[in-house]
């Protein structure tokens, strides 16, 4: 599906990160990183294995800390914030991450039940199954919500997961890989489903992938990761004109027939 026009608003960025710096032993994964997600927009950051994408996205949710830099995410920073900010800031961020399983013993309506149980307290019958409704709707599963997660496709639980992020109604999502094991046909609709979301949810995303269909479907701006630093951050069409030899093979090895 062709992605539709959206609102992006340059002067607002969500989360700004400026020279950020991050080595593990003598291996130095980011060199200097500057990188702004703006309201509305999907960035995409794309690298090959070992980049540092999952590092970048752990320090963009507070789970590491920096060797050095800012990041300032939803104007909070968050390298030097309490373990009691980073809390309320971490629920207006929602992750569907590769790992981040569905509850295998509950039906898909527990499932989404449990983080508005969690973390709303004094929210009513009604308004949880208004809530789960809204989602299960939102991600075109409304018929699976008894079911068991086991009953499902691995496209039908990675959308219920998905679901079962928007319920707490994220101002930000991050995407791990969300392509991930899927076939060509199921990573399209994932694909449809990302964009849907930022439309019809006005949610700001990072996705990180090494998936050029998925980059090009649903990346307003694409930041390409190599050697510890955005080599390359624009339309998915700038970031590939180019000849330099660290990028031409990875467009050329993803679209090989
Ligand atoms: N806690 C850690 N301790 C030591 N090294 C780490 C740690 N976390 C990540 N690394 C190293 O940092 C590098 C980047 O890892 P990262 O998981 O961010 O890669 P990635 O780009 O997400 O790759 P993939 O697509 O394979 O998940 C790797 O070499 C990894 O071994």
């Amino acid at each position: 599906m062709e992605k539709k026009q959206v609102n992006i608003d340059k002067n607002n960025e969500v989360v700004k990160i400026r020279g950020l710096e991050k080595s593990f032993a003598d291996y130095d994964v980011l060199r200097g990183i500057d990188l702004d997600l703006y309201q509305g927009e999907n960035l995409v950051v794309l690298g090959r294995s070992g980049t540092g994408k999952s590092v970048l996205i752990k320090l963009i949710s507070g789970l590491l800390r920096p060797d050095a830099g800012s990041i300032e995410v939803l104007g909070q920073d968050v390298v030097n914030i309490s373990d009691r900010e980073l809390e309320a800031l971490r629920i207006r961020i929602g992750f569907s991450f590769q790992n981040s399983a569905l509850y295998d013993s509950m039906t898909v309506r527990k499932n989404l039940e449990f983080p508005l149980v969690r973390n709303r307290k004094g929210i009513t019958r009604q308004e949880i199954n208004t809530s789960v409704e809204r989602v299960l709707d939102a991600v075109g599963l409304s018929q699976t919500i008894n079911q068991m997660p086991s009953e499902l496709s691995g496209g039908q639980r990675k959308r219920i997961g998905i679901a079962r992020t928007l319920i707490l109604n994220p101002e930000i999502m991050m995407y791990d890989e969300p392509t991930a094991g899927l076939d060509p046909i199921t990573c399209i609709e994932i694909n449809d489903l990302i964009n849907e979301v930022q439309q019809n949810f006005h949610t700001s995303s990072i996705i990180i992938t090494h998936d050029l269909t998925c980059a090009k479907q649903t990346g307003d701006r694409i930041a390409m990761l190599l050697d510890g630093q955005f080599q390359r951050v624009g339309t998915f069409d700038e970031v590939f004109a180019t000849e330099d030899t660290r990028v031409k093979p990875f467009y050329d090895y993803n679209f090989i027939e």
